[in-house]
């Protein structure tokens, strides 16, 4: 599975991709719920551009009846160390762009979802505050999976990650020694090369052992960082770790035509 060429989903325009992935994604939670003993279809998503491309279509997630919100458990694959009413939080991001568009009373009510404590952050800039948070935010993975000695990382059923045109993807950044974190489910970094520099991230292992891993990638500015990915993923970027490590069936790129023009070393998606 891990050697097999990327699946790519292209579209001319992010309307269309973001109808498409819309379908993509209700097809996983319908075969997550299926799965599943208990009713729960468990997302971690990112932020960034992801979560606009993903209402660009409202009607394609957001207000489609088809998507069963009460439903999904919405965790963060990163977050920045900041007060969740903060205009850097990836939490502020999900309330405006999803939750707070949801229509109150709508049939499908509201995801359940999990956001990093940031009462911690009260303790003030002391290093050392990220860190409590990640701890706190792999606890709450503990509650919501399973202990870790019971299971060796949590499965998320799927994990929406963008990627940055340096080839970041999460918190987890080009030639960072969390790269090689292999026990913590969560990790902290006070130093991130993009602001603000204080975020949480899950980390590698638990990326790649995702039932689903979905990127996504739009406009031109990210077309060098696909050439990478796609062309010399031996370079090793984080986003390529993850493309190559989860493999094969397990992730799927949703980007548009310009930033996937001119690249190869992917099979074509089809829906
Ligand atoms: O800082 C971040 O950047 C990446 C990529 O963002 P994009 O706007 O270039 O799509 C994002 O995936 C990550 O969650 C975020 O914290």
């Amino acid at each position: 599975m891990a050697n097999k060429l990327p699946r790519v989903f292209s579209y001319p325009k992010v309307d269309t991709l973001s109808s498409s992935i819309g379908t993509y994604i209700l097809r996983l939670q319908d075969t997550a719920l299926q799965r599943h003993g208990h009713p729960k279809f468990r997302v971690a998503i990112s932020g960034g551009s992801l979560l606009d491309v993903l209402v660009r279509d409202p009607k394609a997630l957001l207000l489609n009846p088809n998507t069963k919100w009460p439903q999904w458990e919405i965790f963060f694959a990163d977050e920045r160390a900041v007060p969740l009413d903060h205009s850097d939080s990836n939490y502020l991001q999900l309330k405006r762009t999803i939750l707070d568009r949801i229509p109150s009373g709508y049939r499908h009510g509201k995801p359940t979802v999990y956001p990093i404590d940031d009462t911690l952050l009260e303790a003030g800039d002391e290093r050392g505050v990220t860190q409590e948070i990640a701890d706190a935010y792999e606890q709450t993975l503990v509650r919501c999976f399973a202990a870790k000695d019971s299971v060796k990382v949590p499965v998320f059923d799927l994990i929406l990650l963008g990627v940055g045109p340096d080839g970041h993807t999460a918190a987890l950044f080009p030639g960072h020694e969390l790269l090689r974190e292999d026990s913590a489910w969560v990790a902290a970094m006070e130093d991130a090369p993009k602001l603000p520099p204080r975020r949480i991230t899950l980390t590698l292992p638990v990326l790649t052992h995702a039932n689903h891993v979905v990127f996504v990638a739009t406009g031109e500015g990210k077309r060098d960082v696909l050439k990478k990915v796609f062309e010399v993923p031996e370079e090793g970027l984080p986003c390529s770790w993850v493309n190559r490590q989860a493999g094969g069936d397990r992730v799927a790129w949703f980007v548009d035509d310009k930033a996937i023009e001119g690249v190869q070393g992917f099979v074509k998606g089809v829906l």
